[in-house]
């Protein structure tokens, strides 16, 4: 009790020192603090001149003064009301419960035995009692007073107030009298919850930048991947037309070529083999086959001096080779090269020669195109179905002339790949032909035509027009002179 009566006096003390019965708001708010600061004390009231209570922290401005009470006790400390109706110092809770206030001067103090300041100071900044209907509800702290709607009591919330920048975190203890307590985070909640607050937000950082990088990673990787790259690497100002010279074998002469793509992706040139699957995927083939088969015809007709024949051999996704399409395509794109000396030869690969892909091929060829059957040898063709398309080319995969120095059985078909070509009327172009070694024994086997590192690697158009220069020449003799050194795959 002596807590108390200390506690109570030296409020009173101060109040009456430092503090003056003004019952406006700025006032009421240094008063609740204050208040907040004494841990027995639950309500401050003033007194006007004739000592009757008209303003409270709790309550602001009372709407009639209350009397004095006629039974008041002077103490050693003031004038003691005991059981005075609490509700005139905290606002709208029960008139039932009442306590007792310790008046001295202009001011008037509810002491509480019970330090339920002490319970708001560790648990809460502010506090709330009243009907649990009331939305609106007005919170008494240690900051001052102010007012929160309470969304619903069953549910904890936050809140934001951006003027001072503080999280309200309000919180509902039901019961026949709700109390809603609220919680303050602003910077100066730091110092007090600053361990726990580093601890959490070094794992929340750590947490989210983990997710995040992993997210990072693998939109990275995703937009590294070819099907990503391709929609943009692929522009038919990207394609670069390589053209690899096909020989006859006999004399060296050269009978035409095969347009090789690639694409420019910067300095670099991007091959086939990494971006076919994905023009496949991304359903770009015929865009492709167009933009390649456009570029190289208007190339070479542009830089090639007119020839007696000179074939072009162009590769078609399989499921671009229709009649209709493919020769409205090449009609216009012939119309604008003017040569008729170039002689397009439509390649297929053997792998890809199906039944609903034969009477196409026999349109075409009706059209003038020549057919040539790639990669043959490493496929099951049918062969009264190729019989019926009656290929201009079979071209023996460069797998069967790899192998022809260690006398394989791969390598000992080569005659029969031949006698199919007689059989079908089709001539023989040998793909891959790398040695001295190879063309020797292919021309001894009857091979007629050929094309291969050994001659030359798919080039650009400069090097192309260098090697034909340097080939008229040496056409001349059995054997050409050019060699692979000398015309390599070359860059852009
Ligand atoms: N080791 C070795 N390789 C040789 C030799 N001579 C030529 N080659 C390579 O063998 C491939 C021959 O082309 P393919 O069988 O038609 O096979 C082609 C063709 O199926 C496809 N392709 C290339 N350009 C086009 C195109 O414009 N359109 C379509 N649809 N496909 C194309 O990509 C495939 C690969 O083309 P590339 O990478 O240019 O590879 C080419 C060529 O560079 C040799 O002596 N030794």
């Amino acid at each position: 009790m002596q807590a108390v009566m200390a506690d109570t006096s030296s409020l009173l003390d101060e109040l009456n020192t430092r503090f003056r019965p003004d019952c406006e708001p700025e006032n009421l708010k240094r008063l609740n603090a204050l208040m907040y600061a004494h841990r027995y004390v639950r309500g401050i009231g003033l007194l006007d001149e004739q000592g009757r209570l008209f303003c409270s922290v709790g309550a602001g401005r009372l709407d009639q003064p209350a009397p004095p009470s006629r039974s008041v006790i002077d103490g050693s400390i003031g004038r003691y009301q005991l059981n005075t109706p609490v509700r005139r110092f905290v606002g709208p809770i029960e008139d039932s419960i009442r306590g007792t206030a310790i008046e001295r001067g202009r001011f008037q103090v509810l002491a509480d035995s019970a330090p339920t300041q002490d319970a708001f100071r560790e648990h809460s900044d502010a506090v709330w009692a009243g009907a649990g209907s009331q939305r609106r509800r007005i919170f008494t702290g240690t900051y001052g007073q102010w007012s929160e709607p309470v969304l619903s009591p069953d549910v904890a919330q936050l809140s934001f107030d951006w003027r001072h920048a503080r999280l309200f975190v309000t919180d509902t203890v039901q019961g026949v009298s709700p109390v809603s307590v609220q919680s303050i985070l602003g910077v100066h909640s730091l110092d007090v919850f600053r361990l726990r607050i580093l601890a959490v937000a070094t794992i929340f950082c750590a947490l989210f930048g983990l997710v995040l990088s992993r997210a990072i990673a693998r939109h990275c990787r995703a937009y590294e991947t070819m099907d990503y790259r391709i929609r943009h690497l692929f522009a038919p100002d990207k394609v670069v037309c390589h053209y690899q010279p096909i020989l006859e074998l006999a004399t060296g002469r050269m009978i035409g070529c095969e347009v090789l793509a690639r694409l420019r992706d910067g300095d670099k040139l991007i091959y086939p083999d990494k971006f076919i699957p994905a023009l496949n995927r991304r359903k770009l083939t015929w865009a492709f086959d167009a933009a390649v088969s456009r570029a190289a015809l208007l190339e070479l007709a542009a830089a090639l001096p007119p020839q007696t024949r000179f074939a072009v051999a162009l590769n078609f996704f399989p499921q671009n080779l229709r009649r209709d399409t493919i020769h409205a395509h090449l009609q216009d794109v012939m119309a604008r090269v003017g040569r008729t000396d170039l002689q397009i030869e439509l390649e297929v690969t053997e792998y890809d020669f199906s039944p609903e892909l034969a009477p196409e091929l026999r349109r075409l060829k009706a059209d003038g195109y020549g057919i040539s059957i790639d990669d043959f040898g490493t496929g099951y063709s049918n062969l009264g179905m190729v019989k019926k398309v009656s290929p201009d080319f079979l071209k023996i995969d460069r797998s069967f002339v790899l192998e022809m120095g260690d006398e394989t059985i791969r390598s000992s078909l080569i005659p029969e790949i031949i006698a199919i070509a007689t059989a079908v009327g089709s001539e023989v172009i040998a793909e891959g032909i790398e040695t001295i070694d190879q063309l020797d024994q292919l021309r001894t086997l009857g091979v007629r035509y050929g094309q291969g590192y050994y001659f030359a690697r798919p080039m650009a158009m400069a090097d192309l027009q260098r090697f034909m220069a340097a080939h008229a020449v040496a056409a001349e003799a059995a054997i050409p002179a050019a060699a692979a050194d000398t015309f390599v795959d070359s860059a852009v």
